[in-house]
């Protein structure tokens, strides 16, 4: 059982489809028919999110393990239903494969999707699995469900709110530069950057803590600080204040950014991939929720302004600089 033209496609489908399922009670029909058949919680709103991820553009395979992959492939996801307030119930998983993928590297791969489904109950309820003529390519669908109070858009952030983040920013994209560089075994602040990149933690459960605490409007970090800032600026029609120095950076980022020669903010602002949730709330409902979590990582990096202030950043100095909405985007 070396190669897929071995097993060929319904073969592995049969590998895939064991423990796929935590609910039973909301999956009717999973792996196996023409389509999934669920059963919705009455007078929940239905989410639905895809995120793709590529070869060379996503992840490199000489970078990730292929169950690091399946974890990341389906975290991504996740990431994007928290950030609506929601609980992620059900996932589609559509891969492309080179015909000459080792068998046991799909069997790794999906063993990291299944696990990160485990710790959140979701269930794979279905995919697609083609044969690519070059890279692998992993596309995940997930639905989720969330009560019609707690939904949170990128649209209803208000003048005088605060925003706030759910923890550390910028770990991601300086553990990507210490896989490009390689050999960060030998550094000891290696480990937390790496790994935040390889399989990111998606806030689902803090997404629904600041959804019922009454967050304004919310936003997955997948894109970097700055670029997702204007993505709240621009949906709520305000503008939005930032402090470099309430930025929470991790001191393992710092001892990085420093050996790579780079500004550690910027792997904040510009990096992304850290999937923390970026969110606005009013002040007194934001007081009442840090006495309310001290579990929360919350740290407030600044306040909604008017729309003609623009996104800005306060330096150090105190010095306001307008802030690109540079950060990760595809074909540019
Ligand atoms: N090819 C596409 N067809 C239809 N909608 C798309 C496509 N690509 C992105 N979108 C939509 O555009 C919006 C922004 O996408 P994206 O930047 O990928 O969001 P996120 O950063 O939350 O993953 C989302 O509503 C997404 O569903
Ligand atoms: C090999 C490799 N190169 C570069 C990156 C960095 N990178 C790729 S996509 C991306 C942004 C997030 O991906 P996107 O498809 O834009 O996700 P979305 O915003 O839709 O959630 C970043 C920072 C990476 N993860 N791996
Ligand atoms: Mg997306
Ligand atoms: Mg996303
Ligand atoms: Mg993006």
């Amino acid at each position: 059982m070396n190669e897929l033209t071995e097993i060929g496609e319904f073969g592995l489908i049969d590998l895939i489809k064991q423990d796929t399922i935590h609910d039973h009670g909301t999956v009717v029909v999973g792996i196996g028919d023409d389509a999934a058949v669920l059963l919705p919680t009455p007078r929940q709103l239905q989410l639905l999110t895809t995120d793709m991820l590529v070869e060379s553009i996503h992840f490199d395979l000489t970078m990730t393990t292929p169950w690091q992959l399946g974890y990341k492939a389906i975290a991504v996801n996740l990431s994007d239903i928290a950030a609506m307030g929601g609980t992620p119930r059900h996932a589609v998983i559509s891969v492309a494969l080179p015909a000459t993928t080792p068998t046991e590297f799909i069997i790794n791969l999906y063993q990291g999707m299944k696990e990160i489904c485990r710790e959140h109950s979701v269930n794979i309820v279905g995919g697609d699995t083609v044969s690519s003529p070059q890279g692998l390519v992993i596309n995940v669908t997930v639905a989720g469900e969330v009560e019609p109070a707690n939904l949170v858009k990128r649209s209803g952030a208000k003048t005088g709110d605060i925003i706030a983040v759910t923890g550390v920013l910028g770990n991601s994209a300086a553990g990507l530069d210490l896989l490009s560089v390689g050999e960060w075994e030998e550094y000891d602040f290696a480990w937390p950057l790496v790994t935040a990149h390889l399989t990111p933690r998606p806030q689902v459960k803090a997404g629904t803590i600041l959804a019922a605490a009454g967050a304004t409007s919310m936003d997955d970090l997948s894109d970097g600080l700055a670029s997702e800032s204007h993505e709240i600026a621009e949906a709520s029609n305000v503008g939005i204040r930032l402090y470099a120095a309430q930025i929470p950076l991790s001191a393992e980022l710092k001892q990085a950014a420093e050996k790579l020669d780079k500004q550690a903010l910027d792997y904040a602002l510009y990096g992304g991939e850290d999937f923390q949730l970026l969110f606005t709330m009013e002040p007194s409902n934001y007081e009442m929720l840090l006495a309310d979590h001290p579990d929360l990582q919350l740290v407030r990096i600044g306040e909604i302004v008017e729309t003609s202030q623009g996104v800005t950043l306060v330096d150090e100095e105190g010095g306001v600089q307008i802030l690109e909405a540079k950060g990760y985007n595809h074909f540019r």
